[in-house]
């Protein structure tokens, strides 16, 4: 038994002796852990533990929770060690027992000093590991000092104080275990001093109880190293445990951070919840606490928003499933949150009644602001801040079932403004912006709340009225709203101009609109169908005029349908070839034939020939004018050539229609020129007819053009004239050749004073201005004397001959040749200077 016992405390002192010299030659000593486990590095354990940070982390609960003990120890020991000294004083004299104790007290100081400021982290000089470190080297000191009691306070023959010495070194043993416990290395230490020694003193005695009293002493020591062991694991254990929830935590805590969410625990039946701090922070519930109760929770949610979220919880706590809302919650600072929840039932009682939700809240009222910038800019027009194209489709489908369920008519409004095109090309388009933005302002101050007005693009503009009523009833109240739109509309404008020299100047612009209307019922199923019938109307009203409203028709349906069926076949017309040129003959006052008009016709396989008014404007809103229009001019080129080179026909000059869309586009001129060069015809026999409506718009460019023409022989004749609106007051700046009595004028000019004045006083303007002037539309013998004797002498119409075919023309020239001799003649001069 007694050599077990030295076996076993040889066996443990050689292992602790082995762990010491691991132990101090290991610089890194707090690492080894003292309690039977190495896990210093390299050691595969030390990693499977996740980990240096949680090692880290338990090494620090560790070192702190040995300070922490140490410091309560360091402010208790003093009691015993007064005790000791006061015992140990009487026996071996106060000198020697008040030097102890002083000694005792240093030490104790040292280590509630040092255990303080680790415990508090107070001390920023030193790392924690030598923090532990020192306080396990104090405690090594105060078990010497304890253990050194027996040496100081022993006198031979008092041996019950020598006993009673040792009784309280056994108490301040039992303890000061769970102080030593976080580190065995420390029980060591300390027990080492506080027990060894007095064994060492009990052997060295010679007492016959001295071996007895030293084999308690040796058993107690090792039984304080394996309780301490076994308590330092378990505190090791508990510490790694700990650790790890709070890291566990923590991330959980980083990860809703980052994420910008919030947990939230609820139980339903008893109505508490609990939540993260943050979320209570900024849902406003003034508490502290992160308890609180479900009733005021949902209090702080937004009145409109809270029946919806009521009813997402309460289904889903009935029927399981996810929790999934959003919803707008006051802030401290007032401001309105949205707030996403989802959330899940994790629990239920016996009776299936869920007792616990867990879920979490994120803040999502960036996403709600993107999200609407986004729709904003997806369904807004940017400009006027009105529904756009997208939004309008919707918005007419949602109108066209709300009708078919109310029984009721609808209306669709498409407005285009009248020239706005004018404005912007003249004043820039920061100021036709402004413009359109007032334009959308007044728009909607003319309807109600309830209808939609909508920015097509450019100057279009879309008003969906709903609700109006009974057929008639909603016809009227449109076309009342139309009307007052139009009267806002024509108001004048202030429209702010660009700064100039420092001083910003306004303009004061007056314009009109021109407004198509469709009423609906729930009949029609398409948005598109419904657009297409507004903009037909609003075609027809500009067409009619301007400023105008037209209600659509279904034979304005028929119109459109003919003339989209007509523009088709023009342009198969254009690559079948289908178009050839008619000449109506000009004459002079002696009935000789000086040039003719090409008339353009078009052979239609199916409706015969068929006269340019059946079919140019669809060529001119289809663009097909323009190649139209190069074949005219190639043609009418190649046949003026071909009268060139016949004695009775070289004097003819050739007028050519040329309708604005033609004139106006860019490569007109190029085109012009390289016929005329290609072709080899004389320029100057090329008369370019021109109508009123081409000086409407942008007169310099026009003007530019004529110019550029008229240095290469070609000149200009104004046809239709009189009819136009534009001022006489141009006419001087334009390089004109020639008017043309319009035929209008010729019809009546017998019957009708009007018009007679009207032919004399435009015969006079032409020879104030020493232009030539030509009446169209001759018919009777009647009206070419009376245009004779005002002053004009050339002439054209059914009087002579209509428009007929090449062939048809050279006949009737023969004929004439040979019935007026004087006609042979008519070939000399035409002279012109050109340019090159
Ligand atoms: N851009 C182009 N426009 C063209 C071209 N060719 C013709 N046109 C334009 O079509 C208008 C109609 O032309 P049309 O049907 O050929 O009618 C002409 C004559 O037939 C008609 N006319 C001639 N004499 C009389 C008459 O005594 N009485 C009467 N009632 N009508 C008569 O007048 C038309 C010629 O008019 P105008 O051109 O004004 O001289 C036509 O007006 C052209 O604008 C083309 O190639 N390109």
């Amino acid at each position: 038994m007694k050599a077990d016992m030295v076996a076993s405390f040889l066996s443990t002192a050689g292992n602790l002796g082995r762990r010491a010299w691991t132990c101090l030659t290991y610089p890194k000593f707090l690492h080894f852990g003292l309690n039977g486990r190495d896990t210093k590095p390299g050691n595969p354990e030390f990693f499977q533990l996740n980990n240096a940070l949680v090692e880290q982390k338990v090494m620090t609960a560790r070192v702190r929770a040995f300070a922490r003990r140490s410091f309560e120890g360091a402010l208790t020991a003093p009691l015993g060690t007064a005790l000791l000294a006061w015992v140990g004083g009487g026996v071996a004299g106060w000198q020697p027992a008040v030097i102890w104790f002083a000694i005792f007290c240093v030490i104790e100081f040292l280590i509630g000093r040092s255990a303080y400021l680790c415990w508090r982290d107070g001390s920023q000089k030193l790392d924690i590991l030598t923090q532990g470190r020192r306080l396990i080297f104090l405690s090594f000191l105060i078990g010497l000092v304890w253990g050194s009691s027996v040496f100081v306070f022993w006198r031979e023959g008092q041996i019950q104080h020598y006993l009673l010495n040792l009784t309280i070194l056994v108490g301040v043993s039992a303890i000061s275990i769970s102080i030593m416990s976080p580190f065995l290395m420390a029980t060591v230490s300390f027990y080492s001093g506080l027990l060894l020694l007095p064994l060492i003193h009990t052997l060295l005695m010679q007492d016959p109880i001295s071996l007895k009293v030293a084999m308690g002493l040796g058993i107690l020591y090792m039984l304080s190293l394996q309780h301490a062991s076994v308590v330092g694991d378990q505190l090791i254990k508990d510490l790694e445990l700990t650790v790890r929830n709070e890291m566990l935590a923590e991330r959980l805590h980083l990860a809703l951070d980052a994420a910008d969410q919030d947990w939230f625990d609820l139980n339903p039946q008893s109505g508490e919840m609990v939540a993260s701090v943050r979320y209570i922070n900024f849902h406003g519930i003034a508490t502290d606490d992160t308890v609180y109760d479900f009733q005021s929770w949902l209090d702080v949610i937004h009145p409109d928003d809270r029946a919806a979220t009521q009813l997402a919880f309460s289904t889903a706590l009935q029927d399981g499933g996810a929790i999934e809302s959003e919803y707008r919650v006051r802030a401290l600072n007032n401001e309105w949150l949205w707030i996403r929840s989802i959330g899940h039932v994790v629990d239920r009682d016996a009776q299936g009644k869920a007792v616990r939700v867990i879920g979490i809240h994120s803040d999502v009222t960036e996403s709600k602001h993107v999200d609407g910038k986004i729709r904003k800019l997806a369904f807004y027009d940017q400009l006027t801040n009105l529904p756009n194209r997208r939004l309008l489709n919707d918005r007419i489908q949602h109108a066209i079932q709300n009708a078919k369920c109310q029984q009721q008519y609808g209306a669709l409004l498409m407005l285009d403004m009248d020239d706005f095109k004018a404005l912007n090309d003249t004043q820039g388009h920061d100021v036709g912006d402004k413009f359109l933005v007032v334009v959308a302002r007044r728009i909607e101050s003319c309807v109600r709340e309830v209808d939609t007005v909508a920015r097509q693009g450019g100057d279009e503009f879309v008003i969906l009225l709903e609700s109006l009523g009974e057929r008639d009833e909603a016809s009227d109240r449109a076309e009342a709203i139309a009307k007052k739109i139009l009267d806002a509309i024509k108001k004048p404008y202030l429209l702010e101009l660009t700064e100039v020299a420092g001083k910003g100047h306004t303009y004061n612009y007056h314009c009109s609109a021109s407004i198509g209307v469709t009423l609906f019922s729930g009949q029609v199923n398409s948005s598109e169908e419904l657009m297409k019938r507004a903009d037909t109307a609003m075609y027809q009203a500009k067409t009619s005029g301007r400023n105008l409203i037209r209600f659509f028709d279904m034979g304005m349906q028929e119109q459109v349908t003919a003339r989209a069926i007509l523009g088709n076949e023009l342009r198969e017309a254009i690559q079948k070839n289908q178009f050839v040129l008619h000449y109506q003959p000009q004459m002079n006052e002696a009935g000789c034939i000086t040039g003719a008009e090409a008339l353009l016709r078009w052979m239609h396989p199916r409706h015969g020939v068929m006269p340019p008014d059946s079919f140019i404007s669809v060529a001119e809103d289809t663009g097909l004018i323009l190649p139209i229009g190069r074949f005219v001019m190639e043609t009418a080129c190649a046949q003026l050539v071909a009268w060139a080179a016949r004695p009775e026909t070289a004097h003819l000059t050739l007028s050519i229609n040329v309708s604005a869309a033609q004139f106006r586009d860019q490569e007109f001129i190029d085109h012009t020129l390289a016929t005329v060069k290609s072709s080899g015809v004389n320029s100057c026999k090329i008369m370019l007819e021109i109508t009123e409506s081409l000086l409407l718009n942008s007169l310099e460019g026009i003007i530019e053009k004529m110019f550029e023409l008229k240095t290469r022989g070609i000149s200009f004749s104004l046809d239709d004239f009189g009819t136009g609106y534009s001022s006489l007051a141009y006419l001087k700046h334009l390089p004109i050749d020639q008017l043309k009595i319009d035929k209008s004028f010729i019809r009546d000019v017998l019957t009708d004073m009007n018009d007679a004045v009207i032919v004399r006083t435009i015969i006079a303007l032409a020879k104030s201005m020493e232009l030539n002037i030509i009446a169209e539309g001759v018919e009777t013998k009647e009206q070419r004397e009376l245009l004779a004797k005002n002053g004009c002498f050339a002439y054209q119409g059914y009087l002579y001959a209509g428009p007929m075919a090449t062939e048809e023309l050279e006949q009737y020239m023969q004929q004439l040749i040979a019935k007026t001799t004087a006609c042979t003649s008519t070939s000399a001069g035409n002279e012109c200077q050109t340019q090159s």
